[in-house]
């Protein structure tokens, strides 16, 4: 089965990196994954005043706005770490927070995938043709959080043997 998910208030809303589950990484908290994701951008860059701007907006829409003012300019990096600095913001959600990540394991083999209209990166975008790198994220943190409870539950067996 493919589940679709974008916007925070529709179905499997918590995979969004809009959702409201803050992150403590690289010694910060951040109200969203998406406020993180869209201050690294500009980490080492001429633009990098903006990071605590974004890191104190008060909406994910509003840190996503920030930090996509084509008029600022991005980390020469950007393109190469983007895809490695999300799937970490992402991993973290989902071991900070357990109610989400029962979600995501309830969700078993079946493919995510961010149904956003418009981006053809993280998303498939309207023509469903897009890479959806944010669904690929999600499924391999699923796949690394069930390979960590295995881990858990084996190290919690040999403790009892
Ligand atoms: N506009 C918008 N609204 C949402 O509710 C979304 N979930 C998204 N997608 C997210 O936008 C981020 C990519 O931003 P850049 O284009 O790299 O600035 C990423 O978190 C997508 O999942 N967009």
């Amino acid at each position: 089965m493919t589940i679709y998910f974008y916007k925070v208030w529709q179905p499997y809303g918590c995979f969004s990196n809009f959702s409201p589950h803050g992150i403590y990484i690289q010694g910060s908290y951040w109200p969203t994954v998406e406020h993180y994701y869209q201050a690294q951008k500009f980490v080492g860059s001429i633009d990098a005043v903006i990071i605590p701007i974004i890191h104190t907006a008060e909406t994910p829409e509003e840190a996503a706005a920030l930090g996509r003012c084509s008029t600022r300019q991005l980390r020469s990096d950007w393109e190469l770490v983007k895809t490695q600095v999300m799937r970490e913001a992402v991993l973290k959600k989902f071991l900070t927070h357990a109610e989400i990540r029962e979600i995501l394991l309830t969700t078993g083999d079946d493919l995510l995938v961010e149904n956003s209209p418009t981006d053809y990166f993280w998303g498939c975008g309207a023509r469903k043709t897009g890479q959806n790198h944010l669904g690929k994220i999600l499924m391999s943190v699923r796949e690394e959080i069930r390979q960590l409870r295995l881990s858990a539950v084996i190290s919690a067996e040999v403790l009892s043997e």
